[in-house]
């Protein structure tokens, strides 16, 4: 990956006609995420000298406690959306329903709507591990001069205009898609200005690494077993690593660069497994699919799943093509009936 020293601003500016239907909105959406994740870095940075840290003593919808950081990542993120007066309406993982956002003008005149996890790895915040934000775009379908409706938000994931995700890590990165590959850019926190460190950025077709909370082993489906016990068998020069880190955002990031795959299945306690189709699966699925990779429910595209509400759930496979269409194999095999079903 050849790195360079082009800022943000500048490639966005070089690459115009990426940005599908904007006349330099879509662009100002990807900035003013770029502003927001500036606004959080700086806090996540601190979260061990301030009081940002631990429960913010509510739950969200998913009935999970929200983490301070959690709260605060979604303020800051929905009321920079709204300034950029370019949405019309946000979901979030830590809200229970969808914001219309009707513009200054009070006119429903703004064209995109954005589905977000403000906080993504919120058991890591406590613990000083990397969490990161995941953002997916989509166009409107209700009318312009309407307010937004549910349908705007529950469209399938091969409809995104745009994907992305900030890693809050050893560095704090903007990696996203609009359609035309994957750029990964690095913040210079002394500035301020994020740097095109990770042009063009590709899984491996192949890899090693494979990340699963193995502590739900007993309860996961044959096929995860029957996969997870193939990998542990290769005990070649150069054998399979389980490596999990608990946060979507940095055990996808690690596998993009490395090659692996990420698996969230559903299990006797997480029937339909634990990440949400919207705001977590759909653009992680998108920046993978740009970026030569893969991303399944064990059976079928996720991009291609249509949406019935805002919060749902699906199991996760995500990663290098091989080793998802490998993990697909062994679903397939042990589960000939659901693999029927869903069309696979
Ligand atoms: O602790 P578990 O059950 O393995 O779940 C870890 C997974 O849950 C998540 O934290 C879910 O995301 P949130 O933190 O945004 O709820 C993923 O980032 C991570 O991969
Ligand atoms: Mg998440
Ligand atoms: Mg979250």
């Amino acid at each position: 990956m050849k790195k360079t020293n082009q800022t943000l601003g500048e490639f966005i500016i070089e690459n115009q006609e990426s940005f599908k239907y904007t006349s330099g909105e879509l662009s100002r959406l990807i900035n003013s995420i770029r502003l927001a994740a500036k606004v959080v870095n700086h806090e996540v940075n601190k979260a061990g000298l301030v009081d940002i840290v631990g429960d913010y003593g509510s739950q969200n919808i998913q009935g999970e406690d929200q983490k301070k950081l959690d709260v605060y990542a979604n303020d800051t993120f929905i009321q920079t959306l709204i300034n950029r007066e370019i949405v019309c309406g946000i979901a979030s993982e830590e809200n229970d329903n969808y914001i219309t956002i009707q513009g200054n003008n009070k006119d429903h005149k703004n064209k995109y709507v954005v589905l977000m996890d403000p906080l993504d790895g919120s058991s890591n915040i406590d613990v000083n591990v990397s969490v990161g934000t995941i953002f997916s775009i989509y166009r409107r379908i209700t009318p312009i001069g309407q307010p937004v409706e549910m349908q705007d938000f529950l469209q399938p994931g091969n409809q995104q205009v745009a994907a992305g995700y900030i890693i809050y890590g050893t560095s704090t990165m903007l990696v996203y898609t609009t359609g035309h590959g994957v750029n990964g850019f690095t913040l210079n926190p002394a500035i301020g200005t994020y740097y095109l460190s990770h042009p063009d950025m590709k899984f491996p077709d192949d890899g090693k690494i494979y990340s699963i909370n193995e502590g739900n082993y007993i309860h996961f489906p044959q096929g995860v077993k029957d996969y997870i016990k193939y990998c542990q068998a290769q005990r070649d020069k150069d054998p399979y690593t389980s490596r999990y880190i608990g946060s979507l955002v940095s055990d996808f990031h690690r596998n993009m660069i490395k090659g692996g795959i990420y698996m969230y299945p559903k299990s006797s306690s997480a029937e339909k497994g634990k990440l949400r189709l919207l705001y977590e699966c759909n653009p992680m699925a998108f920046i993978a699919e740009q970026a030569n990779g893969k991303a399944s429910d064990g059976f079928k595209r996720i991009l291609d799943i249509q949406p019935t509400e805002l919060h749902e759930r699906v199991p996760f496979f995500c990663g290098s093509k091989k080793m998802v269409e490998k993990a697909e194999d062994f679903m397939k095999a042990a589960h000939p009936k659901e693999a029927e079903t869903t069309g696979a």
